[in-house]
């Protein structure tokens, strides 16, 4: 006799395992003659621990929903939980705060501090926060991105995939909830970013970390336990333990 089917409706409280989860998230920018729907009713959940890539069109709305995921920018309307925070809500001051505790970020350019050297561009997560740093866990994060003979020395003595190491600890530092990453292997040749990708899914693996990441390239997007693509604001599909040829064909599928 078959299963009956569920008579109830999924909740749509996240569960413990979620470690992002968003519904219904609009974002429509209004400063041009025309209005233009970047994000048409985006809902999704992140599992704890997983690494997800989000893969789609130029102008799809990608880098909107990275950023307003990560409470960079407000949405139009819907609800964003990270961890257990509704930061959809929050003050521009308590958003500020939750971020620099709760969410971490690698950007395609790095973003380090060019007169701070690798060690003290570890540590800003926690002086931002003002926190003191943890030493063993500098070491540790340094060790696990290869960089523990180059504490000392300043990002412009370092190579791209160096610096975007150096960016991978930083990121890890506080452990947060979830970390965005927009292209993170964008301007790096083909090996380096073989390497910098397999940094970021042993970092995934070793701390558990959830990683959501925007991407153009399918061998990177190959590397994610799931891929999500968007197209014109919206979700359109979603593939598990995809590989590269089936991710550039559905890219292609979908007018890239
Ligand atoms: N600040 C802004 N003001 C007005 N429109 C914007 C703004 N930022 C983005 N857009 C528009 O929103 C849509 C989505 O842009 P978004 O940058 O999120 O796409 P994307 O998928 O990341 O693109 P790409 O792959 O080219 O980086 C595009 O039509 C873009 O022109």
């Amino acid at each position: 006799m078959p299963t009956p089917a569920p008579t109830t409706a999924p909740t749509s409280t996240a569960p413990t395992t979620t470690a992002v989860s968003l519904t219904d998230v609009r974002k429509t920018y209004s400063s041009g003659p025309q209005p233009v729907h970047a994000l048409r009713g985006v809902s999704l959940a992140v599992t704890k621990g997983s690494f997800t890539a989000v893969m789609g069109p130029s102008g799809s709305g990608k880098s909107t929903l990275l950023n307003v995921a990560a409470g960079l920018d407000q949405p139009s309307s819907g609800r964003i939980v990270i961890g257990d925070t509704d930061i959809s809500h929050l003050s521009a001051e308590k958003l500020t705060t939750f971020r620099r505790r709760r969410v971490g970020f690698i950007f395609q350019s790095y973003n380090l501090l060019p007169h701070l050297s690798v060690s003290e561009n570890l540590r800003l997560p926690w002086w931002l926060d003002n926190q003191t740093p943890d030493p063993s866990r500098e070491a540790e994060l340094l060790h696990a991105v290869g960089l523990q003979d180059m504490a000392h020395r300043l990002p412009t003595e370092l190579s791209g995939g160096q610096a975007q190491r150096v960016a991978i600890a930083r990121a890890l530092a506080t452990q947060p909830d979830v970390i965005f990453a927009d292209e993170p292997t964008g301007a790096l040749d083909s090996h380096t970013g073989a390497t910098i990708l397999a940094t970021l899914r042993d970092a995934v693996a070793t701390y558990q970390q959830t990683l959501v990441m925007v991407t153009h390239d399918p061998q990177v997007a190959a590397a994610a336990d799931e891929v999500v693509f968007l197209a014109d604001g919206a979700v359109v599909d979603r593939a598990v333990s995809a590989s590269a040829a089936q991710i550039s064909q559905r890219v292609l599928e979908l007018g890239r």
